[in-house]
């Protein structure tokens, strides 16, 4: 625990030196061990990654990482590259949702199940409402690792090493289980592909199949977006009723592509599932086929920012409101230099009073470089506040009207609004207030479970489709 405390600030670890706080070992490179360029980050400044407390451990962990087999298959990171470059083009919108932090725990069956049924209700209502495709993807198998504001956190007096995913530490305010254990990288990995494994067998084994639109609905708490879901499932279930009467072919009903996302924080976890793939000769970071760059750790010549210029995935990057047009252009340079349709998305997350102010330049900049990203909005986590007694919450107002207000950019400026990015779940949680059937503080006290920032429940997140399947409308 000394060791823990007696550096507190893990992140800056500064040049030639990994997070470790000295050089790797060779039995740190993975497969694509002499692939230029892919190591060149342990060079540059980095923030927001552990201090490991065990280097045998830590080097024993990346190396049985970087010879287990790759989480997704690089064929599929390219389909998702086609997608989002139409979703740029206004010919799809992007739908990117999940735990703010997922845990191990709770990678069950029921909590899985919750969430992919969740996400494909709302695809369901956007496609419906907006009459176009839907790019399904989940914050999930594989969001573990989660930057923090402080390095610690004061209970009664004790401090401890803040959480940081379970990826890196427990939740529990304990000593033991808030230690930096690198063995948990693998089992971070593992967890992944068990919830990719259910996540795959549902959207492709028949679960997904648009004739169970009702199905989706069941078990879920009944509400007033529930009861509106199912007017619009009856809609459905007419139509395909009819369809099927005209001797249509439900093939393509059966089956939906959903992708898996996270951020791509810890980059010994990243590199080490960074393979080449023996298609195109060329490195992905086979941990998931979507992976961003959050808002603490974007800057230009840092670590994470060079790491994933140099993966072929699609990327994205938050961007706060303290982003100038600027920012956007180099970011867009390192990123993105060859202006690929599909590689690189914006994730403005500016909060809902600066939204309509500070987003409208940097759009235009980027639009006036002739470069075309994929704009995609995150309304959670420029919306964070304390609840009066005590917890970390966002009011749905606010997280609607950020979502407006993003609408509202995008149509006065004649550019597109191309996806939603949120922290939600199945469950029926009490973590943000409002909606059409109020959560107030109270319920924080029976009903809080994220361990980080606060979800929209299952409720609330169908009426967040509802409400932008209606601004798709009018785009
Ligand atoms: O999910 C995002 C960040 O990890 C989170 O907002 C950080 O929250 P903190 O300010 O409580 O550390
Ligand atoms: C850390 C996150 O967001 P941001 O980087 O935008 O703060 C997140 O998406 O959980
Ligand atoms: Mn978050």
């Amino acid at each position: 625990m000394t060791e823990l405390s007696a550096n507190p600030a893990p992140s800056m670890t500064g040049p030639l030196t990994s997070s470790l706080g000295s050089p790797l070992t060779s039995t740190a490179q993975s497969g694509a061990a002499n692939y230029p360029g892919l190591d060149d980050w342990r060079q540059l400044p980095i923030s927001q990654q552990p201090t490991w407390t065990d280097r045998g451990v830590f080097d024993a962990s990346v190396k049985e990482l970087s010879v287990l087999p790759p989480l997704v298959f690089a064929g599929e990171v390219d389909i998702l590259r086609e997608r989002l470059a139409a979703a740029a083009q206004g010919k799809a919108f992007l739908l990117q949702g999940g735990d703010c932090a997922e845990t191990f725990e709770d990678a069950t069956a029921d909590k899985i199940s919750a969430r992919v049924r969740t996400i494909l209700q709302m695809a369901v209502v956007l496609t419906y409402g907006a009459a176009m495709p839907v790019i399904k993807m989940g914050r999930m198998a594989g969001q573990f690792a989660k930057p923090r504001s402080s390095n610690e956190e004061t209970r009664d007096g004790v401090t401890l090493p803040a959480y940081r995913g379970d990826i890196v530490n427990g939740y529990d305010f304990t000593p033991e289980s808030r230690a930096h254990d690198a063995s948990r990288m693998l089992k971070a990995y593992h967890t992944s592909a068990s919830t990719l494994n259910l996540i795959r067998a549902f959207t492709q084994g028949g679960f997904a199949d648009l004739r169970l639109v009702h199905l989706w609905n069941k078990g879920f708490t009944e509400n007033p977006a529930h009861a509106r879901y199912e007017s619009l499932a009856r809609d459905i279930d007419r139509a395909i009723k009819f369809m099927a009467s005209c001797g249509a072919d439900f093939e393509a009903l059966k089956r939906v592509e959903f992708f898996a996302s996270h951020e791509a924080l810890l980059l010994d976890y990243e590199r080490a599932l960074t393979r080449i793939d023996s298609r195109t000769g060329l490195p992905y970071d086979t941990s998931g086929h979507f992976l961003w760059i959050g808002e603490r750790t974007r800057e230009l010549d840092h670590a994470h920012v060079d790491f994933l210029s140099r993966v072929r995935n699609p990327i994205g990057v938050k961007l706060g409101p303290g982003t100038s047009g600027d920012d956007a252009l180099r970011l867009i340079d390192k990123l993105d230099p060859n202006r690929e349709p599909g590689r690189l998305t914006f994730i403005t997350r500016m909060g809902s009073k600066n939204i309509r102010e500070k987003l409208p330049a940097v759009v235009e900049k980027v639009t006036a470089s002739g470069a075309q990203v994929l704009w995609v909005t995150d309304p959670m986590h420029g919306n964070t506040v304390t609840s009066p007694n005590g917890y970390k919450t966002r009011n749905f107002d606010d997280v609607v009207d950020e979502v407006r207000g993003f609408f509202e950019v995008h149509h006065a400026l004649g550019t597109v609004p191309g996806g939603l990015h949120m922290e939600m779940t199945g469950d029926d949680v009490a973590e943000c207030l409002g909606g059409a059937d109020p959560i107030d503080q109270d319920a924080f006290l029976d009903r809080y479970e994220s361990v980080c920032d606060p979800r929209l429940n299952h409720m609330q997140s169908l009426e967040m489709a509802f409400l932008v399947a209606g601004a798709l409308t009018k785009r």
